[in-house]
């Protein structure tokens, strides 16, 4: 990598406050939290060494964590932290993390668990300590999740805030910035966390709160032209959902025509996906989008095939294999005209969560469901074809990479468009795929989108979709005995994708939607409507 990239990256451009992850279920949230105050934040493992470090944070946050800090193999940070002379706070197993390493005694299994809400009293001191409840009064209501507790004040420390069941709530140290707190700030039941937050980064850190999403499009594509340099070409496998399509527009500013966008039709798109994306993204966007006809080779490959593994692992490995025949086209279409190249880049639209899930200290978690993205495993790809990765919106969340989306221009209808994933319908029939069952799932999952759109519930359902049971059930239609297949409803509200709540209709409105597909689509014998929340269930089908 040439040095002067890193000047473009924002820890060296935006006051930047680091989080060392221990590995909580809400590490990402106090960084959505700080961006969302306009706070530039990253996070790295808790095991980071401090002297990798290539910036200096403005402050740094400890994370909370499902170990406990006694525990042989517990995690713990580079003592060399606390030489960098800059404030931490310390959350849940961060803040306990601070007290243990000062005496091991200071931590210890608690006599009950502590879940859920509580009520912080606020002990003022009249020094600097009191900076980080600053404007808040005498009390705060805060949500707990510990077991272990500071069973003493470590030296050195003094009270800034206790519970009935926690004597040491909030601890700061008496002359450094260094706090701690048992509660999380990060979590939305703390309804003052993000003045917390604030009081830490901006007021205690000296953050500035200049992180604009418009300035970060600007460095990207700086930076990106900084990496492909002027004659190279890049791939990107565009879908039409909002990453793909906010990482091609981006691209595209930066390297113009040097850029090819490639979708895959695998067969299993929704009705009319493929034309609908060609067009958008040409019409509005400039994006000139080959669309790959592959539908028939997909299902070829799928036939016979019901374990919800294999299919993932087939419609992954022939992604890749048309991708690699694309970037040899792409190169030869290229020949003898002002954009001759390689094709030495292949864009993909990783997000944060993903990113953050590769980084953490103990490796990705288990695996629920291979996630088959184009992008996802395209190892062999890059490694045949020499490919290197770019991703223009690896630090961002999901709502980030909206926002960017709008500032960019890109239409409404895209931006907010439900995700949909790269095996598409095929993993939401459930047993084995055909071009027939593809067809009921894709049109009776038209008639949901549609009618949820035309009652204005779209944007307020986070996912949905209609898939299929290939078991048959026995209806009665015009006094006619049918023997056909079930469709299943699927609207989830969720926030990160990670759990989610099925959404509530009112049953006249199911009602209407069983009937139009009952009426509409031959082959559906009955319809039915998931309930299921997540967990146990997941959001697709398999
Ligand atoms: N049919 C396809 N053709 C080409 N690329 C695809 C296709 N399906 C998925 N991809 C690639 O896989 C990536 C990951 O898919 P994913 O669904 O997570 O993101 P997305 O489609 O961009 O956005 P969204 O999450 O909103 O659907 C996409 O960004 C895109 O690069
Ligand atoms: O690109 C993708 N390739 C996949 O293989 C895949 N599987 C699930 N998803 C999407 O991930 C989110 C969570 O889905 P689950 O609850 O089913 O795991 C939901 O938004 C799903 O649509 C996928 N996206
Ligand atoms: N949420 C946390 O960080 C928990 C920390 C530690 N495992 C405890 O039970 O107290
Ligand atoms: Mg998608």
């Amino acid at each position: 990598m040439a040095p002067n990239l890193e000047a473009e990256a924002p820890h060296n451009n935006f006051d930047t406050i680091l989080v060392l992850d221990f590995g909580s279920q809400t590490s990402h949230l106090i960084l959505r939290r700080l961006r969302a105050l306009g706070v530039f934040a990253e996070l790295l493992p808790c095991t980071t060494k401090i002297a990798d470090l290539t910036w200096k944070p403005k402050g740094i946050v400890f994370s909370g964590g499902p170990s406990s800090v006694y525990d042989d193999g517990a995690p713990h940070v580079d003592p060399a932290v606390f030489e960098l002379n800059v404030p931490i706070l310390g959350i849940c197993y961060g803040c306990q993390e601070i007290a243990w390493r000062i005496n091991s005694a200071n931590v210890a299994r608690g006599d009950t668990r502590e879940y859920g809400h509580a009520d912080v009293k606020i002990t003022k001191v009249n020094s600097h300590v009191d900076r980080l409840f600053a404007g808040m009064g005498d009390a705060i209501s805060v949500f707990m999740s510990h077991f272990d507790k500071l069973v003493s004040l470590p030296e050195g420390f003094v009270v800034i805030a206790a519970t009935k069941n926690s004597e040491f709530a909030g601890i700061a140290h008496q002359e450094k910035p260094i706090f701690g707190v048992q509660f999380h700030p990060e979590l939305e039941h703390t309804p003052r966390g993000t003045e917390i937050l604030r009081n830490f980064s901006v007021d205690i850190c000296g953050a500035e709160p200049n992180w604009k999403m418009g300035d970060f499009v600007q460095l990207e594509i700086a930076r990106i032209r900084e990496l492909v340099g002027d004659r190279a070409l890049v791939i990107g496998a565009v879908s039409g959902g909002v990453d793909s399509t906010v990482g091609a527009t981006i691209m595209k500013a930066a390297i113009g025509d040097r850029f090819k966008s490639v979708l895959i039709n695998n067969g299993c798109m929704r009705l009319n996906e493929c034309e609908e994306v060609k067009e958008t993204l040409g019409k509005h966007l400039g994006i000139d989008l080959t669309v790959v006809e592959a539908g028939e080779l997909f299902l070829s490959r799928l036939a016979g095939v019901s374990d919800p593994e294999k299919k993932r692992k087939i419609i992954g490995s022939t992604f890749i294999d048309l991708f690699e025949k694309e970037a040899i086209r792409i190169e030869k279409d290229a020949e003898n005209t002002p954009n001759s190249g390689k094709v030495e880049w292949f864009l993909q639209g990783t997000l944060y969560p993903d990113v953050i899930e590769s980084l953490s200290f103990r490796g990705p978690s288990a695996t629920i469901k291979t996630h088959h993205n184009v992008g996802g495993l395209p190892e062999r790809m890059m490694n045949g074809q020499g490919l290197r990765l770019i991703e223009p919106l690896r630090l961002l969340f999901k709502d980030e990479v909206r926002a960017i989306g709008r500032q960019l221009g890109i239409h409404e209808s895209l931006v907010m468009r439900h995700p949909f994933p790269g095996p598409g319908i095929a993993i939401r029939i459930l047993g084995d795929v055909t071009k027939e069952r593809a067809e009921i799932a894709r049109r009776a999952d038209n008639i949901f989108i549609t009618m949820i759109k035309e009652a204005g519930l779209y944007d307020q359902i986070s996912q949905a979709f209609a898939g299929l049971d290939t078991n048959r059930s026995v209806g009665v239609f015009g006094d006619q005995r049918v023997w056909g297949y079930i469709v299943i409803l699927r609207a989830v509200r969720t926030k990160d994708f990670m759990s989610a709540e099925a959404f509530n209709f009112d049953n006249a409105f199911l009602a209407n939607v069983s009937r139009t597909i009952c009426n509409q689509v031959d082959g559906v014998a009955r319809v039915v409507y998931d309930l299921t929340s997540k967990p146990p269930g997941t959001i697709e089908l398999e």
